[in-house]
């Protein structure tokens, strides 16, 4: 007899949530941190030099020599507990509580570069019958070397199917009163502990080339805002909030001014008390735990700086979950309308 062709057995009307974060090397081998650089560093997003000449610099130099700088960094930070880096534990513990706060939707992980790999995770999110997709890449300011490098890798894939979900991308929170009130209530939690109180505080933002800036990208300019808004919610004068820029990499000038200088040079003004953030990154990691709270701290009180603290990023924590809560809530209402 003749069957019908049947219909693809998808279940669909499902909505999906996928966080997306930049990614970090699966173990402690220098292999797999060699194998994580090589993808992240040969993104044209994030390295816009000519590809004949940056594959022959990445080849040749950087991916001999800095994967074996990068292990002795990570290890600094490695949660042996859970097998896994900070900047994937908390990504995990984020998808799995805003699981739990919404119970209708699908809600998963996945990493720009190294695993889990978006694309599989699609896919999951496809056969678990989501037929709309909020993806969020989990950088409160937009870049191009982050949110677009993220975009692309989902449209990639979304190039090789034939029935794609709706999609909808998160919008960045740089400037979201949820976000701010978060940051707030963290630095209100220490400075009703904090003996002495802080000279000023420190935001550190991760850097970029600072080409990227005068391209277009408007990085820059969501921290700058980001940092403006705090300073208000906060009522102090802007010149007790420093915004600076953290991670260089490579040679060519980045955002200034550098965390680092800004760190050796404080004490040496009359700053003996700081207070630090990295409000630009959603989770903390190897640039937060090793080279702010580790090698940032040292270089404060090398330099004759007292006290340095250094706030957790929002993480899993309460404040933290409001800001994505908060982030889906805005995104979704238009879908769950109808
Ligand atoms: C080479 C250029 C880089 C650009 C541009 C860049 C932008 C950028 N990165 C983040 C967030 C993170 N970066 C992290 C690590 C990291 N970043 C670069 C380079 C660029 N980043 C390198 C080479 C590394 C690896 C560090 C090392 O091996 O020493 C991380 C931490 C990852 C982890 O596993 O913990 C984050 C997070 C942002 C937000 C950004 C642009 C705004
Ligand atoms: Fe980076
Ligand atoms: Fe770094």
């Amino acid at each position: 007899m003749h069957q019908p062709k049947q219909h693809p057995s998808v279940a669909y009307g499902r909505v999906g949530v996928l966080l997306v974060n930049l990614g970090t090397p699966d173990d402690l081998s220098v292999r797999s941190v060699r194998r994580y650089l090589r993808e992240f560093l040969s993104d044209s997003r994030v390295v816009e030099i000519p590809k004949p000449i940056w594959w022959l610099i990445l080849n040749g130099i950087v991916l001999n020599t800095r994967p074996k700088k990068s292990v002795a960094a990570y290890a600094k930070i490695w949660r042996h507990d859970d097998q896994e880096s900070p900047l994937r534990y908390f990504t995990r513990a984020q998808s799995e509580k805003l699981a739990t706060h919404w119970p209708e939707l699908v809600v998963d992980f996945a990493m720009r570069y190294g695993n889990p790999d978006i694309a599989s995770r699609l896919d999951a999110m496809r056969a678990a019958g989501c037929d709309r997709l909020l993806v969020v890449p989990l950088y409160p300011q937009y870049s191009a070397t982050t949110n677009a490098s993220v975009n692309d890798a989902v449209f990639d894939h979304l190039k090789t199917l034939r029935w794609q979900p709706t999609v909808r991308i998160a919008h960045p929170w740089y400037d979201q009163p949820a976000y701010i009130d978060a940051l707030v209530q963290q630095v209100h939690a220490h400075l009703g502990s904090a003996n002495p109180a802080p000279d000023k505080i420190l935001l550190s933002f991760h850097g970029l080339p600072k080409r990227s800036l005068e391209l277009g990208d408007p990085y820059y300019c969501h921290c700058q805002k980001t940092g403006r808004l705090l300073a208000e919610a906060l009522g102090w004068p802007h010149d007790k909030v420093l915004i600076t820029f953290q991670s260089r990499f490579g040679p060519a000038k980045w955002l200034e001014p550098y965390t680092s200088d800004t760190l050796a040079d404080l004490p040496g003004e009359g700053v003996k008390n700081l207070l630090v953030l990295t409000p630009g990154f959603a989770t903390d990691c190897l640039e937060t735990l090793e080279e702010i709270a580790m090698e940032g701290v040292e270089t404060f009180k090398a330099a004759g700086g007292e006290n340095c603290t250094v706030l957790p990023c929002l993480n899993d924590s309460e404040e933290g979950m409001q800001v994505l809560n908060d982030m889906v809530t805005r995104e979704l209402a238009g879908w769950l309308a109808t």
